[in-house]
Parts: structure tokens; sequence; C-alpha cells
């Protein structure tokens, strides 16, 4: 029988229909909401801003920090000379403070309720044990250590993040992707880890603890959440920088007007000073930054990526090559047999044997499949433990992703499967050769996306011959081809390496809708990929599931491992993905560009905003002693005095007022980077510079109406 395209399909639908736990649901976005902003939220935050406003917090924002000095030298002189307008620069001054750690404070908040749920997934969660006896014992989840051995079943919580070493389970993993279709994990293969927290549906596993105390995904996600790990990204350093020099520029200007005022008989108050010194410093952006980068952090969880730092998520926004891995990644991974071919002279049921054998120690899902397939067919024989007994030398010959052949050496002979270039050149060392037919099946294999092993066996007497051809079938994750081609759109690359044959890969490739490939690749080879294109001055992205991938996963600029993925996978890069998508890549790039451009818009606006208030206040300061400048005061500004703290109001408000632009984020639209530069610049820039003239203009006619201001 000749294996048609109907085959694969056909090994799609049983794995859709008859096995609906094998379609883990992995493609959907079901993006979670986030929580909306409400009074609710605003005064939950509010305690917490309180405590942010201790000095040894404020240091890390040096503009805030000079404002937070400012309020407690002017509640001083208010102290000692209480005046109306002192009074209420002072309250002003604290609130500007408040203000800044209230927007990080609510920034945090709204991953409290996400991290309150997470952590309640583990509360009192027990674990079975395993004693090297081979009995189990109950202990308490968090007294696991690392490398323990815990036997799950059904109906039981995971305790802690860990590989499967025997079985496979359904698992609910919805406590962490809010997804309930269930999913399969299993031992052997690139679906093997277990997330702590998670719950068994079915069968039994024994797991081994790959996580310390405290240091669980769950462990992490939750601070990720709740904003508690953060470290300054290269931006955010550059920024810094910016913001201290300007408050010390703005520090200077302020002093020096102090002498030059006296000269003409106009000494300002030091309340005057500190007031104006805080117009001028950038405190918009310098009170909104860490709730920018908390918000992009959120968002990314929203979208079910995890990130292990700030620095990949914007580094994403700049990304120009995504490199795949194909098993696991662009198809589902359940790479199953579907059909055996024996060579011409080769009988089919010796082929099938011969399959087996090699496989029975095998513990890759492609093993097993091979020995349930040969059970469909009839073939049962001995299991490993009773070849163990019968025969005298026995070496099991594991599977490497460097060797691509798997198998066993049983009383003299030696019985191989694997890629079928690896397999020819084993069996051509040892005097044997590739029969034509053999050739055309695994061509033909290849050619509809399917992974042809080759099975051979060198006799005890040295005879060096293929028995024929397994039929490894895998399907296409859907809706690829659109997705990729988004990314094209986006200006980025994709190229998917595998390690297997090119004729396969070629086939894949173009199902997926990928740009380019490349086959046979061993680990190595992925990581050279990785070099190359770094070599090119290319920011690359790398996307995988396989300890193959480890890799290249921690030499990419951005490393997302699909949550199937093996524990190493996981550990190497820098983002997991929980819905196990490789085009979440798109969402990804979208939250990174979005992040620099929501901060590089509040700090056009907020710089322009404090020029303008320069020009905006200055001319009114000084009106009385240079009537000169009452020229320049074209805002006719009541008094010194109003003008001074109608700056300070609408300084405070405009943070308030920008809080929710913070956290929702500038829009992104695909467009180049330049065009978005300028239509900030135009937009945040230009608005940046009016804004200032008509709020504090409103607020200066408001204040004239109060009584004993001025
Ligand atoms: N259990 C196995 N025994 C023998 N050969 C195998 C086994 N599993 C896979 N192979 C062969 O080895 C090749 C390389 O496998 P490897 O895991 O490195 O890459 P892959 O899974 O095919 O692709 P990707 O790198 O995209 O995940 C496969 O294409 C297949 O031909
Ligand atoms: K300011
Ligand atoms: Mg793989």
């Amino acid at each position: 029988m000749t294996p048609s395209r109907t085959d694969t399909t056909a090994a799609a639908e049983t794995y859709a229909d008859g096995n609906p736990l094998g379609t883990p649901g992995e493609h959907k976005h079901h993006t979670k909401a986030p929580a909306k902003l409400t009074l609710t939220t605003v005064a939950a935050a509010l305690p917490v801003a309180v405590r942010k406003l201790a000095p040894r917090q404020m240091i890390h924002s040096p503009v805030m920090f000079t404002v937070l000095v400012g309020a407690a030298l002017s509640t001083l002189i208010s102290a000692v000379r209480p005046s109306v307008f002192g009074i209420a620069v002072t309250a002003w001054l604290w609130l500007t403070v408040l203000f800044g750690t209230l927007s990080e404070a609510i920034a945090e908040g709204r991953g409290k309720a996400q991290a309150d749920s997470l952590r309640a997934s583990r509360k009192g969660v027990h674990a079975r044990l395993r004693l090297p006896d081979g009995s189990t014992r109950d202990v308490p989840g968090t007294e696991l250590r690392l490398n323990d051995v815990v036997i799950c079943e059904a109906g039981d919580v995971i305790p802690s993040d860990g590989e499967i070493i025997e079985g496979l389970a359904s698992v609910d993993e919805s406590t962490i992707t809010g997804e309930s279709a269930p999913v399969i994990r299993e031992s052997g293969g690139d679906r093997s880890s277990v997330t702590g927290g998670t719950r068994v549906l079915s069968d039994r596993i024994a797991v081994r603890i790959t996580a310390e105390t405290g240091q669980t995904f769950i462990d992490r996600m939750i601070k990720l959440v709740e904003g508690a790990v953060r470290q300054k990204t290269p931006n955010e350093i550059a920024l810094h920088v910016l913001l201290v020099s300007l408050t010390i520029v703005f520090l200077i200007v302020t002093m020096s007007l102090a002498p030059f005022a006296s000269l003409a008989g106009a000494t300002p108050s030091p309340i005057v000073l500190v007031a104006l010194l805080v117009c001028l410093i950038p405190t918009t952006i310098g009170a909104l930054v860490p709730a920018i980068g908390i918000a992009g952090m959120d968002r990314l969880v929203q979208h079910n990526v995890l990130a292990t730092s700030g620095r990949a998520v914007e580094t994403a926004g700049d990304i120009t090559t995504l490199l795949l891995d194909k098993t696991g990644t662009i198809t589902y991974g359940n790479r199953r047999a579907v059909n055996f071919f024996p060579a011409n002279n080769v009988e089919r049921t010796e082929l099938i044997e011969a399959a087996r054998l090699c496989s029975l120690a095998d513990e890759t899902p492609e093993g097993r499949s091979i020995v349930d397939l040969a059970a469909d067919k009839g073939v049962t024989g001995p299991d490993l433990a009773a070849l163990r007994k019968t025969s005298g030398a026995f070496v099991v010959v594991e599977f490497s992703a460097s060797t691509r052949m798997s198998g066993l050496d049983v009383d003299g002979r030696q019985i191989r499967k694997g890629a079928a270039s690896a397999v020819a050149a084993f069996v051509e060392e040892a005097g044997g050769q590739t029969p034509a037919e053999v050739d055309f099946r695994v061509r033909e294999i290849s050619a509809e996306g399917g992974t042809p092993l080759l099975v051979a066996r060198i006799s005890a007497s040295s005879r060096a011959e293929v028995l024929g051809t397994v039929h490894l079938a895998d399907v296409v994750k859907p809706g690829m081809h659109a997705r990729f081609a988004e990314l094209r759109k986006m200006g980025i690359r994709t190229v998917m390496i595998t390690g297997d044959n090119p004729i396969t890969a070629k086939a894949i490739a173009a199902e997926a809708g990928v740009d380019d490939f490349v086959a046979e690749a061993t680990p190595e080879d992925k990581l050279a990929v990785i070099k190359k294109e770094h070599a090119q001055g290319r920011l690359v992205a790398m996307t995988g599931d396989g300890t193959n991938d480890a890799p290249a996963l921690a030499a990419a600029d951005v490393g997302v491992a699909m949550n199937s993925g093996t524990p190493a996978a996981k550990e190497a890069a820098n983002m997991v993905d929980l819905d196990s998508d490789p085009t979440k890549l798109i969402n990804i790039v979208g939250i990174g560009k979005q992040l620099l451009i929501t901060r590089g818009a509040l700090t056009t606006f907020s710089v322009a905003n404090d020029v303008a208030k320069y020009f905006a206040i200055v001319p009114a300061l000084f009106t009385a002693a240079f009537p000169g400048l009452g020229l320049l005061n074209i805002m006719g500004l009541a008094t010194p005095s109003s003008a001074i703290l109608s700056a300070v109001i609408f300084n405070a408000l405009i943070i308030i007022a920008l809080v929710p632009l913070a956290l929702r984020g500038v829009k992104y639209r695909a467009v180049s980077a330049n065009q978005a530069l300028g239509r900030n610049l135009l937009i945040f820039g230009l608005g940046g510079l009016i804004a200032p003239f008509i709020g504090i203009k409103i607020i200066d006619v408001l204040i004239s109406l109060i009584p004993g201001i001025g």
C-alpha cells in the first residue's frame, strides 16, 4: 500500500477526534482581559503607594526623589513661616510624589488577583515521594528537594515542576494557561515537562522534581504578575541617565535664577524655587516609567507568555529573524508510526519484528508508537524484561539528536532504526546497501511531509541489510500560513530548523508557509545558524521545545520555549509560551514595540511639557521686577503666586491623567519604526508643548477665584 495524502489526514483526524486529549488546544488565543482601572483598584493601591514613599524606595527614581526632598523642604518652611500659598504648594508637592507611587502601585495591583489564584492553586498540596525501596511516603509539597521522584495519579495536583521519567498522563493545566482542554505529557520525548499546581486527569506518572522550593514556574509567574522582579532594561537605563541629567540641568537653572532675580530686588522665596524646580524636571515620565514597564510585562502574561526579563520583551520589538524547530513547534510533535514498508526481499513480519525490537527500549513517543503499531498489526513478541532474561549480551542504543538513530545490540545482532541518511551510512560502513525501492519509499514519505525511519540489521555474521521503512506522521498546527504571512509583513523572516531530512523539511516548510528552512540540523547546527544571523547584524528570536533546541534558545536574543517542551528548553529560554504556539511571537513583538513606543511617547510629552512650563511661568514670576517680561506673559496669569501654584497643580494632575495611557500603552500599528517615531513626535511633542499653556491657564483662573492666594 502506498501511503497517500489521505493517510496523514486520517492520522490527523484520529488525533483530533479519537484522541481529543492529544490536541492540546495549544493554538488558541485566549487573552485574559486586563483588570479594569476602577475606583476600587485605585483605593486598594493607595496604601501600597503610601508605603512606597519611603526614601529607601524613592531613591531608585532620582526625579521623584528630588520632588520628595522638595516636598519635605517646603513642609519645613511652611511650618516655620506658614502661608496659604506655601501650604497649598506643599500639599500639591506631596500629591505629586504620591501620584507617582500610586501609578506604580496600580500597575502592580492589576496582577494581584491572578497572583492570589496562582497561590491558592498550590495551597496544602501533598506529594507522594518515592523512596529508594520503591514504596511511597506522603510529604507536604513544600518539602520536596531537587531530583526527588514523586508519583502522581489521576486527581492529584502535581506538587512541583518536574520531568516525567515514567509513564504518560493527561494533565489539566488550566491553572496556568486558562485553557481547559487537557494536554498529554509523557516521558522520553519533547513533551515531558509538567508544572507544579496543574492536575493529573488520568493515568499515573513518575515525576523527577526539577525546581527548587520557591523557584517553581508558579513562583516565577506570581512574581511577574505582581511586578516584584524588576530589573532595569538597557533602554530604561538610558532613559534613567537622561532623566538624571535633565534633573541636574534644571537644578542649576533654578539655583542661578535666585541670585539673578535678587540682583533686581525680587528675591524669590525658597518655596517658589522648589516649586519651579519640580515643574521643570521631567516628573511626568519619571513617575510613569515603572508603571509602563510593569504594564508591558502584564500584557505579556495576559497573552500567556512568561518572560524572565524585561530586556527580552523590549528586544522582541526589534526582531528581524525568527527561527523555529519543526517537530513540536510547527507540528504538534505527536509523531506516530502509521505504516511499515518492507524492502523487496524482506517479509513484512520480519520488518515489523525488527522495528518493534529496536523500539522496545526507546522511550520516545516515536519509539512507543512503533511498538503500538506493531501490536496493531498482530506482532507482539517478548517485552524488554523477557528479552533480558532469554538473551545474552544486551545493549540499548538510545536515540540522540546527533546520531539520529536508536536501537539494540542483542545476541550478536545490531538492530537500528533512524533517519534515512544516518541508517544508510551505518549500513554502508558494514558493507551493505540501501535498496532502490527503499530509497524511493523514503522520498515518497518525505515529499508529503512524513518522517521516514529506516530499519536495518547487522547479523551476527556481519551481514548488513536494510529491512524497510517506517512512516512517522505528524500534523502541522493549523493557521500557521496566515500568521507567518503576518510576520513577513512586520519585516520578520521565518526559518524552520529541523533535524529531519531535507525533503520532509521542504514539504512541511511549504505547508506551514515559512520563508526558508534548514534540514538535518544537529543542536550545534541550530546554534551555528543563530551565530550566522548575529554576524549579519540581525536580532534573532528562536522558538523550540526540545533539549536539542536548548543551546539555540539560550543563544537567541529572544528564546521562546513551548510550555509543552522539555525542562532543558524552558530553562534555556527567556520566555515560555503557555499555549505552545510558535506564532505567538507576533504578539510578543507587538508588545515589545508598544512598550518602547509608549515609553518614548511619554518621554517626549514629558520633556516638551516641562520646556513649555518654563515659558509659561517664568515671565509671570518676574513681571513685577522686569516689566519688560510682561510682554512674554502672553498667558496673562493673575499673579506670580497663582502662576506657580497653577503650574505645580498641573504638573501633578498630568501624572494621574496619563496613568491610563501608561497602563494601556500607546496604540501600536504595524508600521515601520521611523513612521511610528515621526507620528509620535508630532502628537506627543506638540501635545506636550501646548497642554501646559491651556491647563495652567484654566487652573490659574480657578485659583484666582479663591481668596487668600497671591
Ligand atoms: N526515537 C527515534 N529513534 C530513531 N530515530 C529517530 C527517533 N526520533 C527521531 N528520529 C530521527 O532523527 C531525526 C532527528 O531528530 P531530532 O529530534 O533531532 O529532530 P526532529 O525532531 O526531526 O526535528 P526538530 O529539530 O524540528 O524537532 C528525526 O527526523 C528522525 O528521522
Ligand atoms: K515636571
Ligand atoms: Mg524538536
